[in-house]
């Protein structure tokens, strides 16, 4: 019960903005108890006076309220549940927004460490449980609390000896809920945790597809689901079969107190103090007195089972951003381009040891400075910091000067421009991904970039052009043409500084050299980090850097490293002098068209 309350507390305020709409609902479920109520009287009064006295003219005067207290309940009874489905679903509309919301925030560790197949559940499944605990939660609570209430009080106008004896037994009913509830709650547990992995293997083998195909991994996967199915299926027939128990269990305590009451009732006919038309008409009433009090337990399991769902939410919600906005921040300023590492050093959360140790270095406006060294060095966790994924654990990073963890996370974003490893392409068309660079670009000003980018060509070829629908992991354009677009997105955005992983990355070596020239005019004029192990743009950049180990071990212009023979010079050594030559000629190309670039290359 302990966590009910807390998940509950937690999620209530929530429900903000919608408290005049539960309110209504609970005098809804009010009304409609008392109808009810009202009906069960008014039946006794039918069986008293009509029935037992065969009078027909007794007949109609409760007959036609009863018609009424039905009619009544109907009506306030479909207004509260419209209305309570409406708001619940608004609840959970604006939980899943907050808990997206946050979630967008989070730093890339946490969704390394999180499989996306069980945040997709937890922000699905997770989140209508939870519902089910705030807002469906208290109607059927306060709709079991009041119908019992009143029918508890219409017993005791009845017969108030007998009704006494039932008050007595209903917290059989409460018990036995109890009971069951650990055993539920545990395979609701379970069952979420499984379906969150059953959608994971699902994503992660789709995502994955051509590796299953090539591998001959189908059978492997079909054993990873097969497993994952099954402890959801264990799962879930435990949590059935503890729910069928209890409902069974509860039919029998049922029967327990129907008999007692009847006994009670053969004593006080036996006795000559009752009759056997009230003894029936009160056996018959107990028919409506005790649903409520069941309901009560059953929602107690429900409330029970969904909090499995809150605690998996919560341990979202309990993830902090790694950064957040300056609580005093600097006034955006027009930007010129210094970037500055000053001893910066960091250390990824939960992690042993330092990815980047005490790095310093400055890039001057429109500066080219290339960053490389050996797999694993922290070249990109240089790139995250930057970008600001994270802070530096010791030290400082500048822009013109200004500590990033003091400029507005916004305006930094805006200024410093990264196109990461990764080719990111969202679902749309070949405008709008380009167009997501600076959002109210016009026609004219996307065409431009992608003619800088040497991506005009193929867009306006394909039969849509820039309508073109694309999808992350589309097949309809080359890595190449996909790495393009990107670099066409990058070129809207007026950021003058510009971070590049590994923008070469995945491409073979015709497709790396058709990017060079574009992202050439990418970075002129933009002071640009790039983090590469392809060394062909070495000799242009103002600076080299060499990192190994997390540490900064060389820095200098590509002739210095070079002269310098060391770690610079082992890593550039297997370039043979040709491939520079070519780029230089590349350089010198207008946008060539593909076969041409081709042929000369
Ligand atoms: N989320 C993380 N948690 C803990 N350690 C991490 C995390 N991400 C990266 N690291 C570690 O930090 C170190 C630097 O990683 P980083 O990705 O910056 O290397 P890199 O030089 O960019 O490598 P590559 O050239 O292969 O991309 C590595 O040892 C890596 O294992």
């Amino acid at each position: 019960m302990r966590e009910v309350k807390e998940a509950f507390a937690r999620f209530w305020p929530l429900t903000r903005g919608d408290r005049k709409w539960l309110a209504l609902i609970i005098g809804c479920v009010i009304v409609s108890a008392l109808a009810e109520t009202a009906s069960i009287l008014l039946f006794a009064e039918l069986t008293d006076h009509a029935l037992k006295a065969g009078s027909l003219s007794a007949f109609w005067g409760p007959a036609v309220a009863w018609l009424g207290a039905a009619a009544l309940g109907a009506f306030v009874g479909y207004l509260g549940n419209s209305l309570a489905t409406w708001t619940a679903e608004r609840f959970v509309l604006r939980l899943r927004a907050n808990v997206f919301r946050h979630v967008q925030d989070l730093p890339p560790d946490f969704f390394q460490k999180h499989r996306q197949g069980d945040l997709v559940e937890r922000l699905t499944g997770d989140v209508e449980a939870i519902e089910q605990l705030v807002v469906s939660g208290v109607v059927g609570t306060f709709s079991a609390a009041f119908s019992a209430v009143f029918y508890a009080a219409a017993a005791l106008w009845l017969r108030w000896d007998l009704a006494l004896v039932t008050f007595l037994l209903a917290p059989l009913f409460l018990v036995t809920a109890r009971r069951f509830a650990g055993r539920i709650k545990e395979s609701a547990q379970d069952e979420r945790a499984a379906d969150g992995a059953i959608t994971s293997v699902v994503e992660e083998s789709l995502g994955n597809i051509v590796l299953t195909q090539a591998y001959n991994r189908r059978g492997a996967e079909e054993k990873r689901l097969d497993r994952e199915a099954r402890a959801w299926m264990r799962a879930s027939v435990r949590g059935a079969r503890a729910s069928e128990m209890y409902e069974q269990v509860v039919e029998v305590v049922e029967t327990l107190c129907v008999l007692a009451v009847i006994g009670l009732g053969a004593w006080e006919i036996s006795q000559g103090r009752m009759t056997l038309g009230q003894l029936l008409a009160f056996a018959a009433f107990l028919g409506y007195l005790y649903p409520p009090i069941r309901n009560l337990g059953q929602l107690g399991l429900t409330l029970t089972a969904a909090t499995a769902g809150a605690a998996r939410l919560q341990e979202i919600l309990d993830a902090k951003p790694a950064v957040t906005d300056p609580a005093a921040p600097v006034a955006p300023w027009p930007v010129r381009g210094w970037v500055s590492f000053h001893g910066a050093s960091f250390r990824y959360p939960g992690s042993g040891r330092e990815s980047l140790h005490d790095v310093t270095f400055t890039a001057g406006p429109g500066e080219l400075v290339l960053v490389t060294g050996p797999s694993g060095a922290g070249k990109s966790t240089l790139s995250k910091l930057l970008t600001r994924f994270y802070d530096p654990t010791a030290g400082a990073i500048c822009l013109d000067g200004v500590p990033l963890s003091d400029v507005p996370l916004e305006f930094l974003r805006e200024n410093v421009a990264l196109l990461p490893q990764e080719t990111l392409i969202l679902h749309g068309t070949i405008r709008e991904n380009i167009e997501c660079g600076r959002p109210g670009a016009t026609d004219t000003e996307i065409e431009s970039a992608a003619r800088d980018a040497a991506a005009h060509d193929f867009i306006a070829a394909l039969p849509d052009g820039y309508d073109t629908e694309i999808a992350p992991g589309t097949a309809a354009l080359s890595g190449g043409q996909l790495q393009r677009i990107a670099i066409a997105r990058a070129m809207l955005r007026p950021a003058p500084v510009l971070v590049l992983d590994e923008p070469t990355a995945g491409l073979d070596a015709l497709a790396a050299r058709r990017v060079v020239l574009p992202l050439r005019r990418l970075m002129s004029g933009r002071t640009t980090i790039m983090i590469t192990h392809d060394l062909s743009l070495a000799p242009d950049a103002d600076s080299i850097l060499v990192v190994d180990g997390g540490r900064l071990v060389e820095t200098g212009t590509h002739t210095e490293l070079i002269a310098r023979g060391g770690a610079y010079a082992r890593l550039a050594a297997p370039l043979p002098e040709t491939v520079t030559e070519t780029v230089s000629v590349a350089e010198t190309m207008s946008v060539p068209g593909e076969d041409t670039l081709m042929l000369r290359l």
